[in-house]
């Protein structure tokens, strides 16, 4: 099977490393200039939605470097966190180059100090979800098992963090670590449940962190999620359960600073200095050890064939 990426983009800007994924109220990124939009298909089917390929001028050379934007629950939101199709959405961006992911996430907070409006990029994930999204690469004939210990990337993560200066606005802060809860929705929790989380330690709570960052440390790109506090969930007795028109609301009003930071993020990124990084330098081959259990004699064909679809030239 051959990548079937429909490539209009003709390359001309580079290869694309770096991909920014959009979740709930950021389903494009105004301000930046499109160069083109594909409609990749993939052998886990087509993903979320197009995915448009930005130019981003880099700061230090003045080169434009190419980035892949995609919409995770489609470009109208019609996709439930159950509906999106995380393994078609990372093998299409790994497909077209892409190493390095910054994810968006709206997020109610666990915490009174991670106030709406506030960012969070998160260290850890409590797994939350039931077992009824696609969460892995390997199956039907290719067991693999990939460390999970740190479901985000340390290396990118340390850059992003450095980025929180780009945010504006009253008392608006970075919260640089926590415990993101993954429920699987598309109800919210119980206020049993949100009082639970927090006994746990969670930090704040969303339905988007899995399987996205398993199937991005599956396939060796350095993933790390990016999340604003759009609400108190329901745990706090003293005002109202969190509602989809409060979380779309402070989307809204604070989309400013959801922007200027994915701008700070790609300036970044965009740095010479940043190359092995954006490339998963540190990632790469990682997998073909954890995909070796399965000895060749009870390797499916149908599994190997995707998995060189996604890793050509990786298993035999
Ligand atoms: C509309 S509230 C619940 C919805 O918002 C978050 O989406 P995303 O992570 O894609 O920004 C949350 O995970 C739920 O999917
Ligand atoms: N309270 C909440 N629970 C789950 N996902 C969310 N996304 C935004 N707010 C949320």
């Amino acid at each position: 099977m051959e990548p079937s990426i429909t490539t209009d983009y003709d390359g001309s800007a580079g290869p694309i490393r770096i991909a920014v994924i959009g979740g709930t109220g950021l389903q494009s990124l105004p301000g930046f200039h499109p160069l083109t939009t594909l409609r990749p298909s993939t052998p886990w089917g087509p993903p979320s939605s197009p995915i448009t390929i930005l130019s981003h001028p880099s700061p230090t050379s003045g080169r434009a470097i190419p980035i892949a934007f995609l919409s995770r629950h489609g470009l109208h939101h019609e996709l439930a966190p159950h509906e999106v199709p995380s393994r078609a959405n990372i093998a299409a961006l790994r497909a077209l180059g892409a190493r390095a992911i910054v994810a968006f996430s709206a997020v109610g907070s666990l915490r009174e100090e991670l106030k709406p409006r506030d960012f969070l990029v998160p260290d850890q994930i409590v797994d939350r979800t039931k077992g009824v999204r696609p969460f892995t690469f390997f199956e039907g004939g290719m067991v693999g098992h990939v460390g999970f210990a740190e479901p985000f990337d340390g290396v990118l993560g340390a850059v992003v963090r450095r980025c929180g200066e780009s945010l504006v606005g009253d008392g608006v802060r970075l919260h640089e670590e926590g415990t993101l809860v993954c429920m699987e929705g598309p109800q919210f929790s119980t206020r049993a449940e949100s009082n639970m989380y927090r006994a746990w330690g969670g930090t704040a709570i969303n339905m988007s962190a899995l399987p996205e960052a398993k199937l991005a440390k599956e396939a060796e790109i350095a993933y790390q999620m990016i999340c604003m506090s759009t609400d108190y969930d329901c745990w706090r007795g003293t005002e109202e359960s969190v509602t989809v028109e409060m979380v779309m609301g402070n989307m809204k009003a604070n989309s400013e600073n959801a922007r200027r930071f994915v701008g700070a993020v790609l300036d970044e990124l965009s740095k010479e200095e940043h190359a092995d990084l954006v490339e998963a330098k540190h990632l790469e081959g990682m997998i073909k050890g954890a995909g070796a259990i399965t000895a060749p004699a009870g390797r499916s064909k149908e599994a190997l064939e995707k998995l060189n679809w996604l890793f050509p030239g990786y298993f035999q």
